[in-house]
């Protein structure tokens, strides 16, 4: 007798998220072959440990790279569909199939996935806590898919963190242009290349790292910065501006440094931003090249901002001293 899962799911325009009620699953296989997507384990579900197994045929066409991760609670599947679009239903069977559920913990309809979209306005702080009240609703599997639920709101964050560089530059605000530009292009090299051109490397534990460390000194700064344009200053918060950095720069640096290492061989086997050369010579450059010499300028950028860190700590808290006496 074919034992069926339960399985539930919700889409996004690019994506179908399936979650497949077993427990410890083991001998996994998934696979899409036209349109049908064919799913056997061996693992606990409603009626004990057994052999489970289930097929869906989509409504429209989706690629045939499929990923999946297992939990200890469940297997999550994520198919990606061949045209952005939001579909009406998930299979062309008109009646859904039995054990086949809305997934309400990520359910969006069209109009809310849209919002999602528009939620760009929030900023880092939105980041930071949706990030954290995550972590604790869906535990370790939220750090799979951040760059899904987060990457939007980081690309407009980060995109208006550019003119960080124009203000220091035009003396906006009292700061160095190069740490600035270090920082800036440190981060963005990361989100807009690593991340954003390897659909390899969204589903990557690293981005929740990454991500997160980002946020947290913002959550800080910028508070501290609104303070500053008012001519108010809270101590905590002075406090908390000038120190965090002190653990997280070095960890933001090597999660980033992590993610760098792990696109190398993404970037080897797929060519991207390789140059071709003529035949006489060899066959490319690679693009790992270009990432080997970065990784030694992420050093130096570190390098050179945590002195710059430590020095704008040294001058404020020096200053606050002076004016207490
Ligand atoms: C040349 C290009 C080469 C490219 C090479 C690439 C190398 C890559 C290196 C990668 C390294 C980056 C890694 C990084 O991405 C990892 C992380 O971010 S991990 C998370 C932790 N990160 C941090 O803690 C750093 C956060 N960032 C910063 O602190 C700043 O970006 C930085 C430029 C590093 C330092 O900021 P700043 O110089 O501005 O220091 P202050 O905060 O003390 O500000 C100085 C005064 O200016 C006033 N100010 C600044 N900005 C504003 C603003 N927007 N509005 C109002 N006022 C502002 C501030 O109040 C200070 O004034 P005062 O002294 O009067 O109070």
């Amino acid at each position: 007798m074919t034992l069926t899962p339960l399985v539930y799911w919700a889409q996004r325009h690019e994506e179908i998220y399936l979650r497949v009620e077993l427990t410890d699953a083991q001998n996994i296989d998934v696979l899409v072959h036209e349109n049908v997507l064919k799913f056997q384990a061996l693992g606990r579900g409603a009626k004990g440990q057994h052999n489970y197994e289930f097929s869906l045929e989509f409504l429209l066409p989706v690629k045939t790279e499929v990923s999946h991760k297992s939990t200890q609670r469940q297997v999550n599947i994520t198919v990606r569909k061949q045209q952005r679009g939001w579909w009406e239903r998930l299979t062309v069977l008109e009646r859904k199939p039995v054990f086949l559920v809305p997934d309400f913990d990520r359910w969006l309809d069209e109009s809310d996935a849209e919002m999602e979209i528009q939620e760009k306005f929030l900023g880092f702080s939105w980041i930071f806590v949706n990030m954290t009240v995550r972590l604790f609703i869906f535990g370790q599997d939220s750090l799979y898919d951040t760059f899904h639920t987060i990457s939007d709101v980081m690309f407009f964050c980060q995109t208006l963190a550019s003119v960080e560089v124009l203000n220091a530059a035009f003396g906006v605000v009292r700061t160095g242009v190069i740490p600035t530009l270090i920082q800036v292009v440190g981060r963005n090299f990361v989100l807009f290349i690593i991340f954003g051109s390897l659909e390899e490397m969204h589903h990557r534990p690293v981005v929740f790292f990454v991500f997160y460390l980002w946020s947290a000194i913002e959550i800080f700064r910028y508070p501290f910065y609104i303070l500053g344009c008012f001519n108010t200053e809270w101590k905590t918060l002075t406090w908390l501006r000038y120190s965090v950095w002190i653990p997280l720069y070095p960890l933001g640096v090597l999660a980033e440094a992590v993610a760098v290492v792990q696109s190398i061989p993404i970037f080897d086997q797929t060519k991207l931003y390789s140059i071709p050369l003529p035949k006489a010579i060899g066959t490319s450059i690679n693009f790992s090249y270009v990432l080997h010499v970065y990784l030694v300028l992420m050093f130096l950028g570190l390098f050179i901002n945590f002195r710059h860190l430590y020095k704008q700590r040294k001058r404020r808290f020096r200053t606050k001293k002076r004016k207490a006496q």
